[in-house]
């Protein structure tokens, strides 16, 4: 960020607007009518339309002691294309929302809107308008994304099948422990100032939780090799919320494998460094941004030769229950100990 503070005062809402949305340029043929109107004109040509919105609130989601704002903006984006990737569309289009307190500066929003249409511009996606407000106390984000989907071709949450493996994508866990690290040297770093943040060969877990990215390459596989999930939906909460999900909409039970989940080196060691279990995390440490999905049998070819994508157990009747199968031959109860914003 420059040195300069510009107040948002001196350019007034309508001009704070026009000032983060002026470079702007539009990708997608369907943006028939973008920032600007009373309200933005999409035209998808035949195809469905999906749509999806989150909320991100300063001190629920994201901390603003540790999180750059240029990597909170391509983060705000890319939670929201995760929820359009889950349906198995393409993102077309967001509004973002904002509430700001005055002790934003201009250039500070700037920083935030660089990391927005960095977001924007890798996963060809349009800004196409939202709200700005004063807000007395945080930041809060809302974003908006439409995305599109061929006739019928939308997966939903409760249309998996008994026999259906479970799959999920690349690797899980990392966020958590990101966050745990951060919120670790926050704490020192509150208690003596002088102590300098301890982060050396963290980078990925770091990196998980502050710049995720969200599994357009998994939607674009399965375009080219034919293959529609029966059920999916993206790991916000950690899979073990995730998979619950899927098991109570579809009237199913599960079986999934300890030794199967997808965990990475580095979040393996972070866990032990920790004193954490790697597979706890995994379950229910949340913002892994992956996809979990289910898919027929006879698709398990297909799927071989993708390395993002594991096979970590299979759908069964809803009186089994939900399992995890550990490395040591014990059965667990699958419980729902993912993130919960609503916990005491
Ligand atoms: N305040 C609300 N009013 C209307 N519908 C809501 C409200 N909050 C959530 N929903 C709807 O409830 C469903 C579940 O929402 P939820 O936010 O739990 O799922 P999600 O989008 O997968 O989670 P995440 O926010 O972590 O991505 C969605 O269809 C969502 O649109
Ligand atoms: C300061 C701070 N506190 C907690 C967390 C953890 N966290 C925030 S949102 C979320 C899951 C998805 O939420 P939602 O379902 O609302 O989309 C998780 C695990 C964080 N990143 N920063
Ligand atoms: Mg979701």
């Amino acid at each position: 960020m420059s040195e300069t503070r510009t107040e948002i005062s001196s350019l007034g809402e309508f001009g704070l607007i026009d000032h983060l949305t002026r470079n702007f340029e539009i990708q997608n043929a369907s943006t028939i009518l973008s920032v600007g109107d009373d309200a933005a004109v999409i035209d998808h040509f035949g195809k469905q339309t999906v749509i999806t919105t989150d909320l991100l609130i300063e001190g629920i989601h994201f901390d603003l002691m540790y999180t750059p704002l240029k990597h909170l903006g391509y983060k705000s984006v890319i939670v929201n294309l995760s929820d359009v990737y889950a349906m198995n569309a393409i993102p077309t289009h967001i509004t973002m929302s904002i509430g700001i307190s005055n002790r934003f500066s201009v250039e500070a929003l700037d920083e935030f809107y660089e990391g927005v249409y960095a977001a924007c511009s890798k996963y060809n996606v349009d800004l196409v308008g939202g709200d700005t407000s004063a807000s007395q106390k945080g930041f809060i984000i809302s974003v908006t994304g439409v995305g599109e989907v061929a006739p019928d071709k939308f997966v939903k949450r409760s249309t998996a099948k008994k026999g259906d493996l479970v799959c999920v994508s690349g690797d899980l866990g990392g966020a958590f422990l990101g966050l745990t690290l951060l919120e670790r040297e926050k704490k020192i770093y509150l208690e003596n100032p002088q102590i300098q943040p301890d982060l050396e060969n963290e980078d990925y877990i770091v990196g998980r939780l502050l710049k995720p990215e969200a599994r357009k390459d998994i939607i674009e596989f399965f375009e080219k090799n034919d293959i529609v999930p029966t059920a999916m939906m993206d790991v916000s909460d950690g899979i073990s919320s995730e998979i619950l999900h899927i098991c109570k909409q579809s009237n199913l039970g599960c079986r999934l494998y300890e030794e199967k989940l997808p965990i990475a080196e580095l979040t393996r060691q972070a866990a032990f460094k920790f004193g954490l279990d790697p597979t706890v995390c995994a379950l229910n440490g949340g913002e892994d941004y992956e996809l979990i999905f289910t898919l027929k049998q006879e698709d398990y070819d297909k799927i071989t030769l993708n390395e993002e994508i594991a096979v970590i157990g299979y759908m069964s009747e809803l009186e089994e229950g939900c399992k995890l199968l550990t490395k040591g031959g014990n059965t667990f109860d699958i419980t729902a100990q993912g993130w919960n914003a609503f916990r005491g």
